[in-house]
């Protein structure tokens, strides 16, 4: 048929598979053009979104893998680049775990919405950068069940560690691997990373990333989560101030 042609060649510039662990690959989809509303203006981004899957057979059309899998059941993240990532000098990067609560319900428990506004501010303020937008990552990747759970366990007066030891979890059982083969497909200069984790910067170092800076950003303290923040410098090892980094 002409159109599943037409399709497939558009497919075959559009997804790109990246080689991952074993026989697993990243398929990446995109860009595809989003205007986000930001502070009252709009600005043009490149959205891509990625997941993990095995390898295809290199004979089978892309089209008929789209059509053989169930892919809304997939863990889906984002990526959302804004000016010339491929290229600048100096580009900042905010890897961003997804928080239901916080980024959607503005939930003020945490701190994640806050942070994730600030971020596009942040970027588009400097001209480069990009949003990477973790699906995987809910409840620092205990999932959004769990992390109900482990909010009603707080409510006895644990905290945010102590929650998740509780229901049988690690303190943090995110991984960060597959973003940063993501973020190597799509720039190989060094990055500004947005965050107060410095396990973030340890696995961006791991995975061959020249981090040339560690930009804290502590926004949307509120009286609700106080104690959580409280947590994150005491418990955590989140960075209070942006480290000095030698090049
Ligand atoms: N398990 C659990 N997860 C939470 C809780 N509150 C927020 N989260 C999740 O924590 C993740 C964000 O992690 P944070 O520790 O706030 O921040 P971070 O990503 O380590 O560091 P930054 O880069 O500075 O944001 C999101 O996935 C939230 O859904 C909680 O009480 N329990």
């Amino acid at each position: 048929m002409r159109t599943d042609i037409q399709v497939e060649k558009l497919l075959s510039e559009h997804v790109k598979q990246i080689p991952y662990r074993h026989d697993k690959s990243i398929y990446v989809s995109g860009p595809v053009a989003l205007p986000v509303a930001i502070a009252g203006q709009v600005h043009n981004f490149k959205w891509y979104c990625w997941f993990v899957e095995e390898a295809i057979s290199p004979e089978e059309p892309l089209i008929a893998f789209v059509r053989r899998h169930r892919l809304e059941e997939r863990q889906v993240s984002s990526a959302l680049v804004y000016g010339d990532f491929e290229t600048q000098d100096q580009a900042l990067v905010r890897i961003h775990s997804t928080c239901h609560t916080g980024d959607i319900f503005g939930s003020e428990k945490c701190d994640c919405g806050p942070q994730l506004k600030h971020a596009f501010e942040r970027i588009v303020e400097q001209g480069t950068g990009a949003i990477f937008y973790l699906a995987n990552h809910e409840g620092r990747s205990i999932g959004l069940f769990a992390k109900n759970i482990a909010y009603k366990i707080q409510e006895l007066g644990f905290d945010t560690v102590q929650a998740n030891e509780i229901i049988g979890y690690g303190i943090d059982e995110r991984r960060y691997e597959e973003t940063f083969k993501v973020i190597r497909y799509l720039r190989s200069g060094p990055i500004q990373l947005i965050t107060n984790n410095p396990e973030k910067v340890e696995e961006a170092r791991k995975a061959g990333i020249h981090v040339s800076d560690v930009l804290v950003n502590w926004v949307g303290g509120t009286i609700h989560n106080r104690n959580y923040m409280d947590v994150k410098i005491k418990k955590t090892g989140h960075l209070q101030v942006s480290p000095v980094i030698s090049s």
